[in-house]
C-alpha cells in the first residue's frame, strides 16, 4: 500500500482476497444504514429540502432499510427542520444524527427527536493532533464521557472512529473498547478518505469485531468502495453504512445499491428490497440533481441495454444470456436497441415491434442502412427504423400530421404558444399555456389534436449538441398510444420546435397509414 508516510498502516498488503471464500453469509447477518440523507448530501452543490428528505426516507423505509441517518443537527437550524420532517414520519427504520464528538451537537440531535446518533471521533493521528487538536488520550476520555452521556438520554449510539483505516489499530481497539465500556451499540469502521485495500478493511473490522457489533463505512476514491464493503462483512461486520447512487464526498460513498445487488446476486442474502433499487436511484437522482451515468451498474440507462449483434442475437434465444441477473429484479425492464453493431435478428426483432416483416434480401438491405446511420454516432431510434424500411421497400408513406406553425413566448409572465398543425385534411389551430415554453407547445398541439389523436409521452430527454447559447438541440422522445410506441429524435436550434417536431413525428409513426379502413385506429390512452 502507497503511505505518504505521515499515516500508520498496519497491514503490508499482500495480493490474497481468499478471506472471502472463508465466510458463509446469511439472510439477516447483513443491515443497511443509508445516509445518502447525510453523507451523500454532503456531495458539492446538493441541498435537499424536508420534502424531499421525506419522500426518500420513506421510499428506503418501504425498501426495508433498517436505518436512515437523515442529517446533521449542528449544521443549521434549517437542517434540524429537515431531520424533524423525517423523525415525524414514524418509520419502521431507526432515523440518526451525525454528531460531532461535542455534547452540544448530541443536544442538538436530541432537539429533532432522533432514535439515535452517530458520534464522530477522530482516530488517526492526523485527526486527533491535526483536526483537534488533541491526544490519543483525551479523545479516549472524552469519547467515553459522551457515549455515556448519549445513553443516559435513551439514545442508540454508535461510535464513528474518523479516519480509522488510517488510524493505528491498536489505538482504534481501544477506542472501541472504551466506547463499548461506555455503553455504545456499536463502533464503525470508516474508511473516510477511500484509502484502504480490503485487506486492510479486513483486518480492521476483524479486529473490532473483537469488542462488539461493527459496521463498515466505504469510500470509492479508489473504486473499491463496494469490495471494501463486502471485505468489512467478511470480517464479521453486519451492518454497512452507504448511499443511494454512491453520492458523497469527493468519488462519493459506497453505493447501497451496488452492495444490496452483489448480496443478492453473490450470497443470497437481501438486507433490502432489491425491486425498490432502480425507483430510489431515479428519486434521489431528480431530488439532488445528480445524473446516473449511463453505464452504472443497476440504475444506469445502459445496464440492461443491448446494442451489438452478437448480443442481441443471444439474447433473444435466452433473456438470461448476456445478463447476470434479470433486470425485473431491481424494477427495470430489458431494452434492445439499435445502432453500428446491429445484426439482423436485433433488426428483424425490432420491425416485428412494429408489425413489419421483411424477406432476407430486404432485411439485409435495412441492416447496412441502420448500421452506417449508427458508425455516425446517432442513436437509431424507431422511426429511423421504419423510414430505412419504407425506402428499401421502395414504399412511400403520405404524413397524416404535420406541423405548419409555431410561436412560442416566454418570459417573466406565464408561457404560451400557438401551433398550426395539419391533420389529414384538416389544418388546426390551437393555443395554450404551460410550465415553460415547450409545455405551452404540448399543451397547444394536444388541444389541436383532441382526444381522438390523444397520445402519451413516455419519456423526454434534451441534450444540447454544442456547448454555446446558439446550441442546437436534440431531443429524444418515446411516445406511446395504445399498447404501441415509437421513439424519434429531433434536432433544431429552438428547443420548443425539436420537441413539437419529435412528438408529432412520433405520433404520425402511430396512426394507421393514411389509405387504412375508417376505424382502423389504434385504441388512444390518455
Ligand atoms: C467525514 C465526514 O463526513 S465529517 C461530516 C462533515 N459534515 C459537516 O461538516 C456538517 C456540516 N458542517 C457545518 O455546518 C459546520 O462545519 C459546523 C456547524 C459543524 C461547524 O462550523 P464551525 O463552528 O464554523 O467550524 P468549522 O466548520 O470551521 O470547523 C469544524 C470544527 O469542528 C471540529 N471538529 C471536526 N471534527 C470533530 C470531531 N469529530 N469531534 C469534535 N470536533 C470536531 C473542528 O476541529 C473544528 O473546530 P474548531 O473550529 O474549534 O477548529
Amino acid at each position: 500500500m502507497k503511505s505518504d508516510g505521515n499515516e500508520t498502516t498496519p497491514t503490508d498488503s499482500e495480493f490474497s482476497m481468499d478471506f472471502f471464500s472463508n465466510t458463509t453469509l446469511s439472510d439477516g447477518d447483513v443491515q443497511f444504514l443509508d445516509t445518502t440523507l447525510r453523507d451523500g448530501e454532503q456531495a458539492p452543490g446538493v441541498s435537499l429540502s424536508p420534502d424531499q428528505k421525506a419522500d426518500i426516507a420513506r421510499r428506503l423505509d418501504d425498501a426495508g432499510v433498517a436505518a436512515i441517518e437523515a442529517g446533521s443537527a449542528c449544521t443549521s437550524a434549517a437542517e434540524r427542520e429537515t431531520i424533524r420532517r423525517v423523525t415525524s414520519l414514524g418509520l419502521d427504520a431507526r432515523v440518526t444524527s451525525f454528531c460531532r464528538g461535542v455534547q452540544r451537537d448530541v443536544d442538538l440531535a436530541l432537539d429533532c427527536d432522533v432514535d439515535g446518533v452517530h458520534i464522530v471521533v477522530p482516530a488517526s493521528d492526523r485527526h486527533v493532533e491535526g483536526k483537534v487538536g488533541s491526544s490519543r488520550e483525551e479523545v479516549v476520555e472524552k469519547t467515553g464521557e459522551l457515549v455515556a452521556y448519549a445513553k443516559a438520554q435513551g439514545l442508540w449510539v454508535e461510535v464513528i472512529g474518523e479516519d480509522g483505516s488510517r488510524a493505528d489499530y491498536d489505538y482504534l481497539e481501544a477506542q472501541a473498547e472504551a466506547a463499548f465500556d461506555a455503553g455504545a451499540d456499536r463502533f464503525c469502521f470508516a474508511d473516510t478518505v477511500g484509502h484502504a485495500s480490503p485487506e486492510a478493511v479486513y483486518e480492521g473490522v476483524a479486529r473490532l469485531a473483537e469488542h462488539g457489533p461493527v459496521s463498515v463505512h466505504t469510500h470509492d476514491d479508489l473504486g473499491l468502495a463496494v469490495t471494501n464493503a463486502l471485505a468489512g462483512l467478511a470480517a464479521g461486520a453486519d451492518l454497512v453504512h452507504g448511499t443511494i447512487n454512491g453520492i458523497g464526498e469527493r468519488a462519493g460513498n459506497v453505493a447501497l445499491e451496488e452492495v444490496a445487488i452483489a448480496l443478492w446476486h453473490c450470497y443470497d442474502v437481501e438486507p433490502m428490497e432489491t425491486e425498490s433499487l432502480y425507483d430510489l436511484a431515479t428519486a434521489v437522482s431528480e431530488a439532488t440533481g445528480v445524473r446516473l451515468p449511463p453505464n452504472k451498474a443497476v440504475s444506469g440507462e445502459n445496464a440492461f441495454a443491448h446494442e451489438s449483434g452478437i448480443h442481441t442475437d443471444g439474447t433473444l434465444k435466452d433473456e438470461r444470456m448476456y445478463e447476470p441477473y434479470p433486470p425485473e429484479a431491481v424494477g427495470r425492464e430489458r431494452r434492445l436497441v439499435l445502432g453500428k453493431h446491429a445484426g439482423r435478428a436485433g433488426v428483424r426483432a425490432a420491425l416485428a415491434e412494429h408489425d413489419v416483416e421483411l424477406d432476407d434480401e430486404a432485411l439485409a438491405a435495412v441492416v447496412e442502412r441502420v448500421k452506417t446511420l449508427g458508425e455516425k454516432g446517432r442513436r437509431v431510434t424507431d422511426a429511423d427504423l421504419l423510414t430505412i424500411a419504407e425506402d428499401v421497400r421502395g414504399r412511400s408513406r403520405e404524413r397524416r400530421v404535420e406541423l405548419l406553425d409555431l410561436t412560442a413566448a416566454s418570459g417573466q409572465g406565464t408561457p404560451s404558444a400557438s401551433v398550426r398543425l395539419r391533420v389529414d385534411d384538416d389544418e388546426r389551430s390551437a393555443a395554450g399555456t404551460g410550465s415553460g415554453p415547450v409545455d405551452a407547445a404540448m399543451s397547444a398541439v394536444r388541444q389541436a389534436l383532441g382526444s381522438e389523436f390523444s397520445f402519451h409521452l413516455e419519456s423526454y430527454h434534451v441534450d444540447a449538441i454544442t456547448g454555446g447559447t446558439d446550441a442546437v438541440v436534440t431531443v429524444d422522445v418515446e411516445v406511446s398510444r395504445g399498447d404501441r410506441s415509437v421513439s424519434v429524435s429531433a434536432s433544431d436550434a429552438d428547443i420548443t420546435v425539436a420537441s413539437v417536431t419529435a412528438v408529432l413525428d412520433a405520433l404520425d409513426r402511430l396512426l394507421p397509414g393514411a389509405d387504412a379502413e375508417a376505424g382502423d385506429t389504434v385504441p388512444a390512452d390518455d
